[in-house]
């Protein structure tokens, strides 16, 4: 095998607690994740010639050292000892510097990618350890799921799947940095913070009305402060009849619960023909059960024929 082509999904942060803060900036998260399905597609080719190259397609996205799935590509070879070159393409649907882990959901991808093409037969421990040198979301893109995640976001419990929900995805025409979140946030003073281990049990039981009354995330008040209009998606999507709507992880990127496709899509023209926002996606939550489930049967089915 020379080329592989995998998926590399988005997140939501359904919970974003920040408890916190160690000596080298770093924060101490609580926050619950879920995968989603809207993606951007990584192909991994071996190459003849040593090094590593990239393309994409955003003329304003780096093609070089800069992309964060060089920095996976290196770790990765120089870990496994490989001197062939690799070749990685990206197509980019996720949006950028949003709140989504795109940048981190790439990278997961090219680690998974590359020891499957080389045979490495590393763990996905060992490739989430090798992730987390990359960012601190990277070892949840390569877990994925519905998981509770701490430490600095890579001490992972997974949850069970959550049942497929409907997500409007709105991002205001502007990007956040993380650092400049995290920068802002002042840990002493958060007076609320989100009912985790509540939500955890809700998650269990699959309380559905709990899980979209109960979103909250402690970074929200910080970018809302930076660019309100944030705070104006939220209302909106929960007018446009969302069970819930909240702002994903660092920003500025809204998300909104859906009770159907319908109505999704419906709140999404209106933010894209009367707000102008250019980036607004329907999506929905990814089921690792269901997948898992379905790779069982087709495992299944080819033993059997
Ligand atoms: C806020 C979250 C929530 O899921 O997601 P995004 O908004 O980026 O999607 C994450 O904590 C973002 O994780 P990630 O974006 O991978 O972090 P990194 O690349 O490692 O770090 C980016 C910046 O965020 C700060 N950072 C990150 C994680 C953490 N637990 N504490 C931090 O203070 C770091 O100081 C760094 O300057
Ligand atoms: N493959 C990539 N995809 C997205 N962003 C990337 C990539 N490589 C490098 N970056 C840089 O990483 C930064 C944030 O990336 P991203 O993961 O999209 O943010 P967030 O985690 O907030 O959604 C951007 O400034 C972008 O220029």
């Amino acid at each position: 095998m020379d080329t592989i082509v995998l998926k590399a999904r988005g997140k939501i942060n359904l919970t974003l607690d920040v408890v916190g803060k160690r000596d080298n900036g770093y924060h101490d998260l609580r926050m619950i994740m879920q995968t989603i399905n809207l993606y951007d597609t990584i192909t991994v080719k071996k190459t003849k010639t040593p090094g590593i190259r990239i393309n994409n397609n955003l003329a304003w996205l780096p093609k070089d050292d800069r992309n964060i799935t060089y920095k996976a590509a290196e770790k990765f070879l120089k870990e496994a000892n490989i001197t062939s070159g690799v070749y990685i393409d990206i197509f980019k649907r996720i949006p950028v510097a949003a709140g989504l882990a795109g940048g981190s959901s790439d990278a997961a991808a090219v680690l998974v990618g590359l020891n499957k093409l080389f045979e490495t037969h590393f763990s996905k421990k060992k490739l989430m350890e090798i992730g987390l040198e990359i960012g601190a979301d990277v070892p949840f893109c390569i877990l994925r799921g519905t998981v509770l995640a701490e430490g600095i976001g890579e001490v992972l419990t997974p949850l069970p799947s959550l049942p497929s929900m409907h997500i409007l995805l709105a991002k205001p025409n502007i990007s956040v940095s993380t650092a400049s979140v995290y920068k802002a946030l002042k840990v002493d003073e958060i007076t609320k913070h989100p009912k985790t281990d509540e939500y955890v049990e809700a998650i269990k039981a699959r309380n559905i009305q709990f899980i979209t009354n109960n979103m909250d995330n402690v970074l929200e008040d910080v970018t809302i402060k930076m660019h309100p209009q944030i705070e104006q998606i939220k209302q909106d999507m929960l007018e446009y009849g969302a069970l819930g709507s909240m702002m994903s992880g660092s920003g500025p990127t809204v998300f909104g619960i859906f009770p159907s496709r319908y109505k999704a899509a419906v709140a999404a023209e209106y933010f894209k023909n009367q707000c102008g926002l250019r980036e607004v996606h329907v999506t929905s939550t990814f089921c690792k059960a269901k997948r898992e489930g379905k790779r069982r049967e087709r495992r299944k089915f080819k033993h059997e024929n």
